[in-house]
């Protein structure tokens, strides 16, 4: 398997670029390790496909260059990157048998017969396809159909790397939970580089060692799934990660407090690095916040309680601003008098939506 190094990369659809509006990737420097499970993680129209397209040799970039294993394939055609493609719907021959699909990129490859039998049997037995080795594909679901294109594309050991374009999308639910679990494992395994896209999150966080985040053409944080959570480096990672997602309010700073509406929140940090003149918010996860009678956080009024079976969600009102609560099921939920406990560890700065870094 290959290292990928993205180097300047950026891309634009348009013939004249004017403005940076006009990408639809911008710039992007990274390398990424042989052997890593990569999730590229954003909503609708951010630039996955498009990066993705850039990975496989569907799109030549505008700028910058990409690397495999040192060597350069910006302009090589797929054909010539020696990579894996798992796509959104299957991609399988319905007149063969599912044995047959699966051996398909190997014979094909000139692979020798009794190499084919036991990578396809080894793939069909991880991904549960055993029993149907023997049966033709046309008869099969759409989801068996799909897991015989994950078998295609994971039956090659030789590959640079391995790319996913959202291939659980047509997946039932409770397969899908079960897809991903054995795709980790085979990641464990064999050690492919895997770049997977998707716009899911819960996908994103199972599945990848590293998950880039994707806001607007532009990689706004690499992490892993603990770093996104516990350190989102922009306020749109703090909103799409986390279920509900992080609390982002205006605030103004007051030595180590965050001002939000007169209350002071403590941060016990101090923030020399502020940019001056930007827009300032502080970002803190619904879990670490609570409510008590007690204790001299602000008073907040309760606006609704969701039971979300294992937690609750409280949304509470502190002036203008709403932040959603996470309780805990065996926490009371004060009905009056309650007040806003802020854990001052897990509260985050932002400078016109980025995180800034502490003294
Ligand atoms: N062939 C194209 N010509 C012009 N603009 C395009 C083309 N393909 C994509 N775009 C634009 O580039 C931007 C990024 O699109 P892209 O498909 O990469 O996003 P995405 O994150 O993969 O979205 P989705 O999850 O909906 O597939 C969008 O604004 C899109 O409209």
């Amino acid at each position: 398997m290959a290292k990928i190094e993205l180097n300047g990369l950026a891309h634009s659809y348009m013939p004249q670029v004017q403005e940076p509006q006009d990408f639809a990737l911008k710039e992007l420097n990274h390398v990424w390790e042989d052997g890593g499970a990569y999730a590229l993680l954003g909503p609708s129209g951010c630039g996955k496909t498009t990066l993705l397209n850039i990975i496989s040799g569907l799109l030549i970039p505008t700028h910058g260059e990409i690397l495999f294993d040192g060597n350069a394939v910006t302009k090589k055609p797929t054909e010539d990157r020696n990579i894996a493609q798992v796509f959104q719907f299957p991609v399988v021959y319905d007149t063969m048998s599912v044995y047959d699909n699966l051996a398909f990129p190997l014979r094909n490859r000139g692979v020798g017969a009794s190499e084919v039998d036991g990578r396809v049997r080894e793939i069909a037995e991880l991904l549960e396809l055993s029993d149907s080795l023997k049966h033709k594909a046309s008869g099969l679901t759409a989801d068996a159909k799909q897991k015989i294109s994950l078998g295609r594309g994971l039956v090659r050991a030789d590959v640079s790397a391995i790319l996913f374009d959202e291939p659980l999308t047509v997946i039932d639910p409770h397969l899908k939970w079960q897809l991903r679990s054995q795709l980790k494992h085979l990641h464990k395994r064999f050690n492919y580089t895997m770049v997977y896209v998707t716009h899911d999150q819960t996908e994103a966080l199972t599945f990848a060692d590293k998950v880039v985040v994707m806001y607007d053409g532009a990689v706004v944080q690499m992490g892993t799934p603990e770093e996104l959570f516990e350190r989102p480096k922009h306020t749109f990672v703090g909103y799409f990660i986390g279920s509900p997602g992080m609390n982002v309010v205006p605030c103004h700073i007051d030595g180590d407090k965050a001002m939000v509406a007169g209350h002071a929140f403590s941060m016990e940090k101090g923030f020399s690095k502020v940019p001056e003149g930007a827009s300032l918010e502080v970002g803190i996860r619904p879990e670490f916040l609570s409510l008590s009678r007690e204790g001299d956080g602000p008073a907040v009024s309760i606006q609704k309680v969701e039971d979300l079976g294992r937690f609750r969600v409280a949304s509470v009102r502190l002036d203008d601003h709403e932040f959603k609560v996470m309780v805990g099921e065996d926490q009371e939920v004060p009905t009056d008098g309650a007040r806003l406990i802020v854990d001052p560890t897990h509260v985050n700065l932002y400078a016109n939506s980025h995180l800034v870094e502490e003294d």
